[in-house]
């Protein structure tokens, strides 16, 4: 397991499926030079989707392997997928940037915040079931896919308490401002103050 050095953080952003975690965790995490670990994974790369940008893609055999080689920090089934986030690339991040952040479940967000504790700072996104509902079927996924996911639904958000802050996505521009202000407190980015 990584060790943490001195100031480095990792945030997590975890919800429901489709709230857009990825978009705002993008969006803010560019806006304050902040990079992605980005998962392993044995799911199919969607039609949008670039192997390395959003997954690494790679076979069962491959990520068994990997998961022989102790390579894996934290792993998590979803919806008979495997997916993980290797040790090594935190540290490979932490060489570019003195903040991290990951898009995880639930259950990837309370594994890291067991081997972290409070170096780890929780990132709850959510919207209404009916929106989700909405942004899944504009992103083209299939009707049983989004069957699948929405009925995580109820799960995920139980999980919001356990955050460190909740931040309702409705209006993008303003889950953004909202989202980089709060971020901005952890990172001592030592600003001068032009008033
Ligand atoms: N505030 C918003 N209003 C409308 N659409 C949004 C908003 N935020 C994100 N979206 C759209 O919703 C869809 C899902 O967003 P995103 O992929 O960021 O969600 P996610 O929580 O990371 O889910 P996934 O696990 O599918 O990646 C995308 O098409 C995105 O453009
Ligand atoms: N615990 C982990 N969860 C992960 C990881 N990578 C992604 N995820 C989450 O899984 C679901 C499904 O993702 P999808 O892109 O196939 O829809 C979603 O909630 C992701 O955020 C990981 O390495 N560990």
């Amino acid at each position: 397991m990584y060790a943490l050095k001195d100031k480095e953080m990792i945030f997590v952003f975890t919800g429901p499926h489709g709230a857009g975690r990825k978009t705002v965790a993008e969006m803010s995490g560019s806006t304050l030079g902040m990079k992605q670990v980005i998962s392993y994974t044995t799911r199919p790369p969607k039609a949008t989707e670039e192997d390395g940008q959003d997954y690494h893609f790679i076979s069962p055999a491959q990520f068994v392997q990997a998961q022989a080689n102790d390579e894996f920090i934290e792993v998590s089934t979803v919806n008979d997928h495997l997916y993980g986030i290797k040790s090594a690339d935190i540290e490979s991040m932490f060489e570019l940037s003195g903040s991290i952040y990951l898009i995880l479940n639930r259950f990837g967000a309370e594994t890291l915040r067991k081997l972290y504790g409070d170096r780890v700072v929780l990132i709850f996104i959510y919207a209404d079931r009916d929106k989700l509902e909405q942004r899944m079927r504009e992103s083209g996924d299939p009707d049983d896919i989004i069957a699948k996911y929405l009925s995580y639904y109820e799960d995920e958000l139980s999980f919001r308490d356990e955050c460190d802050h909740v931040f309702e996505n409705v209006d993008l521009a303003h889950t953004v401002f909202d989202l980089t202000k709060t971020l901005d407190l952890y990172l001592n980015r030592n600003l001068v103050d032009l008033d």
